[in-house]
């Protein structure tokens, strides 16, 4: 809207023109000149019709040409909508079922203009295009037309002239896949391991389904090197059943060597899933290369909120040139990374589930004034030297996306005690994995169609289980290194090896409680309770800030002091 003279003038001239109410029109909606009026005037504008000096029209303006305009189709998309692919097993099948319908002489097809009869008349010749193609090249072209010196078909392309060529483009072929397997163990830290392990000159991995390769995309390692270069500490969320698993050594080699100025500590999370003395053992065995936390996620009753909580205070108070300081969680999916954030705000602030990669990018949250934390999709380092088997166990893949979950079910009864599963699923006799899933799906009544046993999803409810922590297993911490550290090592030594905890998947029988003799069943209840919950009395903390500690002492903290941060 102009001013002065042009305004004025404006509102005089509308005034004459507008509604005849003398309403002038104000700035809005129809201030502008429409789209029709703006058409119009650009018609106008392309030029006027030339006249001769007595006014005759010699050439007609652009808008007046009767020329018609050379057009062609816009190319788009749009015009192969509705396109469909099937694939040839689909197709098959359709016809097989269409062929028994047609055949039953007491059924009869309704809607058949609902159904792609198209692609049924095709193979009875109806379209005879390709029927006559696949004539002319299978059966009618005579040799000498295809193959021979006067040969009308295309020769194929190759690259190679000679079978001594061809062999050395495998041969290079190969050292480039050699060069990438290389690339890929660098990428996950395992290059002076699997050196000693190398797999013999000429063996070959077999490729892998594309879910195993889960948290290994670009865009998820995207997230997470957006949440590493803004934090100023990393926490590394492991699980406490299987720390070593679910380790992420590119990553730890990559703070070290790119960001040494970060500090990178470890949480052992779900600590409650293992017995107390296997998660002291590993938080001892981890603290010699970065300190380490034992913690159990939970809104109402967590375990090492307050020591992490310390912990972050300090280094905010070692920063206290900054304004703020920005801790970013980081580790293999289902860790349980959403969970100790809101453990740590009191209240559901990220969206957890017991389903990996449900985090799907960066997410900031103040956990006090000067403490922001960064939640970061699950990252999965690219191994080649990882099974399978190994992926699926570490909780890795969508369980309901595996194809013959049946096949892994072996791993997990090598993984947990056989009295254990007795126990969860109260089966007991089974000398194989199928026989196990067997008795299972016989119990629980899933059954398929004709009373056989529903495995697949028998061993899709076992593998989920598994994960979930309703079978307790867990992977004992190596043996302590006696000549290292400055620990008490006859009392390492007895807890982390000789106990019950030290073997496999083996869990306390007792809690370590005061049991009052005359509570006999209450002494019952615990022996049979195979968890030994990792207890912590919350102190419940009144802070200014956004949250409440819960403190726990020293709980969960076990940091040495020659450890590098
Ligand atoms: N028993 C037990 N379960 C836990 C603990 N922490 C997390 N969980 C469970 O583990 C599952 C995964 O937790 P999330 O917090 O979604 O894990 P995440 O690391 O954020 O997973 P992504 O989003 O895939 O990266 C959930 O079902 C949690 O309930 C814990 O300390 N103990």
């Amino acid at each position: 809207m102009g001013t002065g003279k042009k305004e004025a003038a404006r509102r005089e001239r509308q005034k004459k023109t507008s509604d005849g109410m003398g309403n002038v029109r104000v700035k809005g909606e129809n201030f502008y000149r429409t789209a029709k009026k703006a058409k119009t005037l650009n018609m106008f504008k392309e030029g006027k019709a030339q006249r001769d000096s007595s006014g005759k029209i010699t050439k007609a303006a652009a808008y007046q040409s009767r020329d018609i305009p050379q057009a062609r189709v816009e190319p788009n998309r749009k015009w192969f909508e509705n396109t469909r692919v099937i694939s040839q097993d689909a197709l098959q099948s359709f016809r097989a079922a269409m062929a028994e319908r047609a055949s039953d002489p007491y059924s009869v097809l309704l809607k058949t203009n609902k159904l792609p009869m198209s692609l049924i008349r095709d193979s009875q010749g109806k379209n005879g295009l390709k029927e006559h193609q696949a004539k002319i090249a299978v059966e009618a072209a005579p040799f000498g037309d295809t193959f021979g010196p006067k040969s009308q078909r295309k020769r194929v392309k190759l690259a190679v002239s000679s079978l001594e060529d061809l062999a050395g483009e495998t041969e290079k072929m190969q050292d480039t896949y050699q060069d990438r397997l290389e690339q890929a163990r660098y990428l996950s830290g395992t290059l002076v391991e699997t050196d000693q392990t190398a797999p013999d000159e000429g063996t070959l991995t077999t490729a892998r389904e594309p879910i195993f390769s889960k948290g290994q995309s670009k865009r998820i390692w995207n997230e997470l090197y957006k949440v590493i270069d803004s934090s100023d500490v990393v926490i590394h969320v492991l699980d406490a059943r299987d720390p070593l698993g679910t380790r992420c050594r590119s990553v730890e080699k990559y703070i070290r060597e790119e960001a040494s100025h970060k500090h990178l500590i470890f949480v052992l999370n779900k600590c409650d899933l293992v017995p107390t003395r296997v998660a002291a053992a590993w938080v001892r065995t981890l603290s010699r290369e970065y300190p380490t936390l034992a913690f159990h996620a939970s809104i109402t009753n967590s375990f090492g909120k307050g020591s992490l909580i310390q912990l972050l205070r300090q280094f905010s108070s070692l920063h206290s040139e900054r304004k703020q300081i920005s801790v970013g969680f980081i580790g293999y999916p289902n860790t349980g990374k959403s969970s100790i954030i809101n453990t740590l705000r009191k209240k559901k602030v990220c969206q957890v589930a017991p389903i990996p990669g449900e985090t799907k990018v960066w997410q900031y949250i103040t956990l006090m004034k000067r403490i922001y934390l960064i939640d970061c999709p699950g990252v999965v380092p690219p191994n080649q030297n990882d099974t399978e088997q190994d992926i699926l166990l570490r909780g890795v893949v969508r369980v309901e996306n595996v194809e013959h979950p049946e096949q892994y079910i072996q791993a997990v009864l090598d993984k947990t005690k056989a009295h254990h599963i007795e126990r969860t699923y109260d089966v007991r006799g089974w000398t194989k994995a199928t026989e196990f899933l067997e008795l299972l799906a016989r119990k629980g009544g899933r059954l398929l169609k004709g009373g056989e046993a529903d495995l697949d999803g028998v061993a899709k409810m076992v593998l989920n289980d598994f994960m979930r922590g309703k079978i307790p297993w867990f992977t004992p911490a190596p043996a302590p290194d006696i000549k290292e550290g400055g620990h008490n090592q006859e009392n390492e030594t007895d807890e982390v090896i000789t106990g019950r905890a030290g073997r496999l998947g083996e869990m306390p029988r007792k809690r370590k409680r005061d049991y009052n003799d005359e509570d006999e069943e209450e002494k019952e209840a615990a022996e049979e309770g195979d968890e030994e919950v990792v207890e912590e009395e919350e102190d419940e903390d009144e802070d200014e800030e956004k949250t409440e500690d819960g403190d726990d002492s020293n709980g969960g903290i076990a940091i040495n002091p020659e450890a590098k941060p």
